[in-house]
């Protein structure tokens, strides 16, 4: 049975309109926060990003045990969440082969020039191109004796905007077709937001959709997860809500203050916690 409030509002709505999600403009504000040191204790970009790739990997090893890794990066800051992602998972995981494609690459800034050298110096993180990305896609389906292989999404994050466009089409249009088909031993982890979701508004209502195995949510859930499992948004499609069984937040970074700031009280992952991720069961308690 549903639970209903004081006021008679089912408590799963009551919760979403409560602001336990982020709008892409107070994730970006929120962002601006943390590295200022307004309501917390002041953290560079750089140490945010590594903590939050540190964190990823450790959600996504958690839940895929094979060796094989792809991470997909984009041109922004949640391409180098991916990056430190990478090269956390080649560190710790001395067997795994990991790869990365990153089409438009550091240029330069200094940071993900950083990550990048640290990947290939490092890690021996292999940077593979787009060709070689769609194979190993391709292969998902056609190859009966496909080892497990995990994709990780790191392409677009909070500041995702309109349609795709190039150079991520292709690969982003083959991450779609891969999820919806009939792929073998395919394991597929997005940071932050899923590929192709509007920020705010979720899911694009028509056509197919990339839904990934396990969303990894940074600092606080945005807006687009409130399709989850919102009722004042209808029912979202089975896929969608499937999702939300796979939902972790990661990134030890709130404080009280700066949850009050953002009506994020729901959020059980703060600054002083001893875990790097939490699951995130918000929406069926
Ligand atoms: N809170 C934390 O723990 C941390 C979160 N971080 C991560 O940062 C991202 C947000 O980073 P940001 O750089 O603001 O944004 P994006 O990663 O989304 O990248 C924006 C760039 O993407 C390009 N873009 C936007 N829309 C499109 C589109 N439709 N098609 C193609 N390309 C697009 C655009 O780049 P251009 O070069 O094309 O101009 C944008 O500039 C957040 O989600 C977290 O993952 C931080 O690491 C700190 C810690």
């Amino acid at each position: 049975m549903r639970t209903r409030g004081a006021s008679g509002t089912p408590a799963r709505a009551r919760r979403a309109r409560d602001g336990a999600f982020l709008t892409s403009d107070a994730a970006r504000r929120l962002d601006e926060d943390l590295t200022a040191g307004r309501a917390c204790e002041a953290r560079s970009l750089e140490a945010l990003m590594r903590a939050a790739g540190r964190a990823a990997a450790t959600a996504t090893l958690d839940a895929f045990g094979g060796t094989d890794f792809v991470v997909l990066c984009g041109p922004g800051n949640n391409g180098g969440d991916g990056l430190a992602l990478a090269r956390e998972v080649a560190t710790r995981r001395r067997d795994a082969r990991v790869s990365v494609w990153y089409p438009k690459g550091a240029g330069t800034n200094e940071l993900y020039g950083e990550l990048v050298r640290e990947c290939r110096e490092t890690a021996n993180v292999e940077f593979v191109d787009e060709d070689a990305v769609l194979g190993m896609m391709r292969e998902r389906a056609t190859s009966a004796a496909a080892t497990p292989r995990c994709f990780v999404d790191a392409l677009f994050g909070f500041s995702f905007k309109g349609a795709v466009r190039a150079p991520f089409v292709n690969v982003l249009n083959a991450l779609v077709a891969l999820t919806n088909g009939d792929a073998r031993e395919t394991f597929t982890v997005s940071l932050d937001i899923p590929s192709g979701w509007d920020v705010d508004a979720g899911a694009p209502d028509d056509g197919d959709i990339f839904v990934p195995d396990l969303l990894v949510s940074l600092t606080a859930p945005k807006q687009c997860c409130a399709t989850l499992d919102d009722p004042a948004r209808g029912e979202p499609r089975p896929r969608v809500k499937r999702m939300a069984q796979t939902h972790v937040v990661a990134g030890t970074f709130l404080t009280d203050a700066l949850c009050e700031k953002y009506g994020l009280e729901q959020i059980p992952l703060r600054v002083d916690s001893d875990r790097e991720y939490v699951p995130l069961d918000l929406w069926r308690r």
